[in-house]
């Protein structure tokens, strides 16, 4: 089967505006490097349909199965996903085509102020364990409120006064345009991003090489070793999307630098390490410091909660 004699690609999608726009965007820039025409699919996962469901069931691969299932049997070529919701295990038949470059991946604050600013038990919103705990290594005093729904609802509990402020990923906030509503951006050394967050992924069937190489005409290969070295230590720790796992590489003159923290749920006490080595032995780096995380009782920690 050629790829270039079946019409235009269908690109799955979920139908979410930050989806729609990322999916978009990518779709636009395959048109441009390969002349295929590309279209969006929508498709509505678990997650979408139902909040206690995803609540239940746990963040890990409800936004993504859906998808796989659609790429597997051939409803779609291939799949756009937000890399940081993808589980770290491999999944049988399908393959990381791309992963295109990398927007910004660090976490905004949004609300009036910046966090030094804000007074002493404002209530702040986040479901994600790593930002309540990165949060209360930062400011002990606030109250932080568990909360889920999309970007926008959560937004909206600001400006309806039940929150004080919302901690949101800036690519998603970009990909909506709402990078109005931010007071702050975490700076690394504040808050370590989730392992992959601001990068897309793309994925197709293993089994259909044409498309492999075509899709990986919009792969960036300092992106691959990147999100590599982070989302190896999340695999190595065993964690998913929902453990109060935070990392951060980036390539600076010719070297892979990577930070990664693994914190108590309640912010009492976090294990972080940093680490340098080629760009090349990115999975590498990203296994030893895992190691050095764990021999420091990283597993301890992510088994307290409160
Ligand atoms: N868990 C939901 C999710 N998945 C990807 C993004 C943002 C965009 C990205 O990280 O690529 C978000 C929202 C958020 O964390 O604020």
């Amino acid at each position: 089967m050629s790829t270039a004699s079946r019409g235009p690609l269908r690109l799955g999608t979920r139908k979410s505006l930050m989806a729609t726009t990322q999916s978009q965007g990518v779709a636009d820039a395959l048109a441009q490097l390969t002349g295929h025409a590309v279209e969006l699919v929508g498709v509505t996962t678990q997650g979408d349909v139902s909040k206690a469901l995803l609540a239940q069931i746990g963040g890990t691969g409800v936004f993504v199965n859906a998808l796989r299932d659609k790429v597997l049997s051939g409803e779609v070529d291939f799949a756009v996903h937000s890399l940081k919701d993808l589980p770290t295990s491999e999944t049988p038949g399908i393959v990381l085509a791309a992963t295109p470059a990398r927007d910004d991946p660090r976490d905004a604050l949004c609300g009036p102020a910046k966090l030094a600013d804000l007074p002493r038990g404002a209530r702040i919103g986040t479901g994600s364990p790593r930002r309540v705990a990165q949060l209360r290594a930062l400011r002990p005093d606030l109250e932080i409120v568990p909360i889920r729904g999309n970007a926008d609802t959560r937004l909206r509990k600001v400006t309806d006064g039940e929150l004080d402020a919302v901690v949101l990923a800036h690519a998603g906030l970009k990909r909506i345009g709402r990078l109005d509503a931010v007071a702050e951006v975490f700076e690394p050394d504040q808050m370590l991003p989730a392992p992959g967050q601001g990068s897309l992924a793309l994925e197709c069937r293993a089994d259909r090489d044409d498309l492999r190489a075509l899709l990986g005409t919009v792969d960036d290969a300092p992106t691959r070793r990147t999100v590599t070295a982070e989302r190896t230590v999340l695999a190595v720790l065993e964690a998913g999307c929902s453990a109060p796992v935070g990392t951060y590489a980036a390539e600076v003159d010719e070297k892979l630098h990577l930070t990664a923290t693994v914190a108590a749920y309640d912010g009492s006490r976090q294990v972080r390490l940093s680490a340098s080595g080629h760009p090349d032995a990115a999975e590498q780096l990203g296994r030893d410091l895992a190691a050095r995380l764990l021999a420091q009782g990283a597993d301890q920690l992510m088994g307290e909660r409160d």
